[in-house]
């Protein structure tokens, strides 16, 4: 009895560690970027890829509002920011896949936004896109998959074709796989035959959307040191949209986050870090909103409420 009485003075002594929402702003939680290691940060060379001043809506929503940055060449850029900003919205405007409602998209000097079907198909030429999801034809064999851009834009010869693949699938670890169905292959295996398939034509630049998503750390891992090396071995220019810090910070020279249709941090991964900027802060440390977690919590107590007066009820209290 005494025993359980002092026992339950010490727990009303000790401090209770502040709940998320009361945590000071200032407060450094979570990873750090130490995940570049060695890594050195590249400078890029002349700007390969401009936004200026781009606007998207669709109906009432806002994605981007008078949006502009310049991507540098040979530089790995990665793309932050909140679910439906606009990341990807982004990226698509940079391969012509949707035009701003104003502003201007130019790709290597030429302008891409107003640009002439049969043009852009060239420019697609030079720029490869490696979708969120895999985006392999089922009925095609790994092979013939990665073939497929050099089958359309190209007369190289069926020898030649192959030779390119062999060389492709090499890069990215999969040699002898040609003959393989998609259904066949791993998340991870799928994602670097996609990859395959982006570089196939030799681009200038490669657009990553979320690379990473939905594989494990060690294939995430893989991922990241296949992007590295294309854009420090073979100097493609680099933009990868994620959400995974860890990637961003191995992959990235240059991180941008957008917010609200806008930019509102723009530098190293390691200023990312750094910061005061509440906002950022957050953001690289997937620490929600005050606001939200009180919302939630409010939630739970009304869930815990609910579920003792049902067990109440039962009981027959
Ligand atoms: N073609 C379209 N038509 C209508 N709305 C669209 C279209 N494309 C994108 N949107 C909307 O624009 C917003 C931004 O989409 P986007 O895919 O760029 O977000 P995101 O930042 O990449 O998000 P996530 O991180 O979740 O992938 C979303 O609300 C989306 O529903």
């Amino acid at each position: 009895m005494s025993q359980a009485g002092s026992s339950m003075t010490a727990a009303t002594d000790v401090a209770q560690p502040p709940r998320p929402w009361e945590r000071p702003p200032t407060e450094v939680v979570g990873v750090t970027c130490t995940a570049g290691g060695q890594r050195i940060r590249r400078e890029g060379g002349q700007p390969l890829i401009q936004l200026r001043n781009v606007s998207k809506s669709f109906g009432a929503l806002n994605v981007l509002r008078d949006l502009s940055i310049e991507i540098y060449e040979g530089q790995s850029t990665v793309i932050i920011g909140p679910s439906g900003t606009g990341k990807s919205v982004l990226l698509k405007h940079i391969v012509g896949l949707l035009q701003p409602d104003t502003g201007e998209v130019w790709f290597g000097g030429q302008r891409v936004d107003t640009m002439a079907p049969e043009d852009l198909v060239e420019i697609r030429k030079r720029i490869g896109f490696l979708f969120q999801m895999s985006a392999l034809f089922d009925s095609l064999t790994v092979g013939e998959n990665v073939a497929f851009p050099l089958v359309e834009h190209t007369t190289l010869t069926r020898p030649d074709r192959e030779e390119r693949v062999d060389r492709v699938l090499r890069m990215v670890g999969l040699s002898g796989l040609q003959a393989k169905m998609p259904a066949q292959l791993s998340g991870g295996q799928k994602k670097r035959v996609s990859l395959a398939r982006s570089i196939v034509l030799g681009p200038e630049a490669v657009m990553y959307d979320e690379p990473t998503t939905g594989l494990d750390p060690i294939r995430s891992d893989l991922i990241n040191e296949l992007i590295v090396g294309l854009s420090t071995r073979l100097g493609i220019t680099s933009v990868i949209v994620t959400h995974d810090m860890v990637s961003a910070c191995k992959i990235a020279d240059r991180m941008v986050l957008i917010y609200d249709g806008k930019i509102v941090h723009d530098g190293t991964p390691e200023s990312f870090w750094k910061t005061d900027d509440e906002l950022v802060r957050r953001f690289v440390h997937g620490q929600a909103e005050a606001s939200d977690l009180e919302l939630i919590s409010k939630g739970l107590d009304d869930g815990e409420q609910d579920r003792s007066a049902s067990k109440d009820a039962s009981s027959g209290i």
